[in-house]
């Protein structure tokens, strides 16, 4: 087949599957459902995936988006994604995490921090309850401030500092996760109340500002360890985390 051709049948198959959500501030593209098979403790658990891109441009001509994409660098640039289970569309009930990504704990196993044990846990309690969706947010590494700028709170940590006071002296807040877009894709994938699995109110609090509409709230503590025993306490008692 010439080029031209697999590039008109490349847009033929993927027309069905990219979705434009208009935010106001553009476009959010998104790109699913695609079946993705995950081990979940030696049990192949089927989920349906979606992955998104923002971009100013808006546009429903999905050859646009696509012809940008080889020269956009997107690889520097990492986007989120979601993972749905069951009948997320129409369940009464359904159970979600916004679970903010962590190099460190999600994919070394760290346990400096709780977040690879909440990732882990959060998709066996979906799974368990028979229908949700894992939104693993790319741009909230370090609750906002980056890998590189994390590895440098890090140094402070293992000099005495606690989470939120090496955040605040490299000029960041504590917490600058924005959760706009992931809540626009919910929008599509669900209108029903949802369950938020997190401890954190201030989170909680931010996500209903933003326009979830909240069912209830299920905690997801767990993952303690030698390591992060001044980090979950500096949670509790400064960011105001909930034990239970
Ligand atoms: N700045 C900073 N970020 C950290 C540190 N440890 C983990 N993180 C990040 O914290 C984020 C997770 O936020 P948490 O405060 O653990 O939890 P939360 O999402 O607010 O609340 P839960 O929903 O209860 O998990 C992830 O993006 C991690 O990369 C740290 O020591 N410093």
């Amino acid at each position: 087949m010439s080029d031209t051709k697999l590039e008109a049948k490349a847009l033929d198959i993927l027309k069905d599957k990219i979705q434009l959500i208009q935010t106001g501030e553009g476009g959010i593209y998104l790109v699913g459902p695609i079946k993705l098979p995950v081990d979940l403790d030696g049990e192949t658990v089927i989920f349906q995936w979606y992955c998104w891109l923002s971009r100013c441009q808006v546009t429903d001509n999905f050859q646009e988006i696509i012809d940008q994409l080889s020269s956009a660098s997107l690889a520097e640039y990492q986007q989120s994604s979601v993972l749905v289970y069951g009948d997320f569309k129409n369940a009464d009930e359904a159970l979600i995490r916004m679970h903010s990504i962590c190099h460190t704990g999600d994919i070394f196993g760290s346990q400096k921090c709780d977040c690879g044990y909440q990732l882990k846990t959060s998709m066996k309690n979906i799974v368990q309850h028979g229908t949700g969706a894992l939104f693993y947010l790319a741009n909230h590494e370090g609750r906002g401030i980056g890998l590189f700028s994390k590895a440098m709170a890090y140094v402070l940590q293992e000099n005495g500092y606690d989470t939120v006071e090496a955040n605040l002296s490299l000029g960041f807040v504590d917490d600058s996760r924005n959760y706009s877009d992931a809540l626009n894709v919910l929008r599509i994938l669900r209108t029903k109340p949802v369950t938020l699995m997190t401890n954190n109110p201030k989170k909680l609090d931010a996500l209903q500002k933003a326009g979830l509409t909240l069912s209830g709230r299920e905690p997801i503590w767990g993952g303690e360890s030698a390591f992060n025993e001044f980090y979950l306490q500096t949670k509790v008692q400064r960011s105001g985390h909930l034990e239970e």
